[in-house]
């Protein structure tokens, strides 16, 4: 069956570290996802489009064929993915801020590394063969990957690799294994992709419709809205600290001649060093509030 081109098609992972996530990005840009019966897909019950839940590593393959137009993706499994397709039929239009991770090579805790070339004529177990291959060859390393799919971990227990490459985050799945993280070779976060096939009228609009609201949220998990008092003596140096402001709001404050209250919003992280810079300049009230909503 051809999939209905009157809608969007959007991939994400069934059953794993991005599903939760995935579904939540969608929510926070408003979408109602349907409850299915039949968890394989879903309807979005206020926007022509359809989630299909699938295994992370057909993604990239479903979004490049265009059967499905959007996906969401960790950059690990794209990247082994474009390693070894001929040409790229999709593009990375947002980095979503959530599965952050990396692929290290490790080693067990008692085996000596002294840098890359300690793996030279060894083994390195990994779900991520191209990747692995990559960073071996940039090394000028000679090294045998054996690919596993999964509990790479366990290699050098099995005795079938003394070295791994697999993803981390905390880093305890290593150490519960008595392993160590000796390289990284790639950092990974989930991103939005788009086929790069041609759309109908119908579709482009709703993908720019979809990307529109998608990008409404990133902005806004960064966004801050920054409020506080300042002497006109001070306004400048205040005005210039405030990270990724436009044009902040100035207004005199009612009985306080030469008190101002400084309104603006905020689009990079505002840190306490910030706050305290703030401080040190001579404001005094300062509120940062978070902005539920924001179409720029
Ligand atoms: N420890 C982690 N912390 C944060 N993100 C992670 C972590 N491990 C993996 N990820 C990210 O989440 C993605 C999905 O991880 P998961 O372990 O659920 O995949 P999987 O077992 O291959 O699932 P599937 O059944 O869909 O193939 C990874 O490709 C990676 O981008
Ligand atoms: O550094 P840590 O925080 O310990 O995370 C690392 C683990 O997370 C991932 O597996 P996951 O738990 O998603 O399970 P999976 O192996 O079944 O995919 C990854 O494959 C590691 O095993
Ligand atoms: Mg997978």
């Amino acid at each position: 069956m051809l999939a209905d081109r009157t809608r969007l098609h959007i991939a994400l992972q069934k059953s794993g570290r991005l599903s939760d996530l995935s579904r939540d990005l969608l929510r926070d840009a408003g979408f109602r996802i349907q409850r299915s019966k039949n968890s394989l897909t879903a309807r979005v019950e206020n926007f022509p489009a359809e989630l299909m839940f699938v295994r992370d590593d057909d993604i990239p393959t479903f979004v490049s064929d265009g059967v499905c137009e959007f996906g969401i993706v960790g950059q690990n499994v794209l990247e082994e993915f474009a390693l070894g397709a001929d040409e790229q039929r999709y593009e990375v239009l947002a980095e979503l801020g959530f599965g952050g991770c990396s692929l290290k090579i490790a080693a067990p805790e008692t085996l000596a590394y002294d840098g890359p070339k300690s793996l030279t004529g060894e083994r390195i177990a990994t779900s991520y063969p191209r990747i692995v291959r990559r960073y071996l060859a940039e090394q000028g390393i000679d090294a045998k990957i054996v690919k596993m799919n999964g509990a790479v971990e366990l290699a050098p227990r099995l005795q079938i690799a003394n070295f791994v490459c697999d993803l981390v985050s905390t880093g305890a799945t290593l150490e519960a294994n008595g392993l160590r993280p000796v390289e990284t070779v790639l950092d990974s976060q989930a991103v939005l992709i788009r086929t790069t096939k041609m759309l109908d009228d119908t579709r482009s609009k709703l993908s720019a419709g979809l990307l529109t609201r998608v990008d409404g949220v990133l902005t806004t998990k960064e966004s801050k809205y920054i409020m506080l008092n300042a002497t006109g003596q001070s306004l400048q140096q205040i005005t210039s600290l405030l990270p990724g402001a436009g044009a902040p709001t100035i207004v005199p404050l009612h009985g306080r001649p030469g008190q101002f209250a400084v309104h603006a919003v905020c689009q990079e992280s505002v840190f306490w060093e910030t706050l305290e810079q703030l401080k040190g300049a001579g404001a005094s009230a300062i509120l940062v509030v978070p902005i539920e909503k924001m179409m720029m």
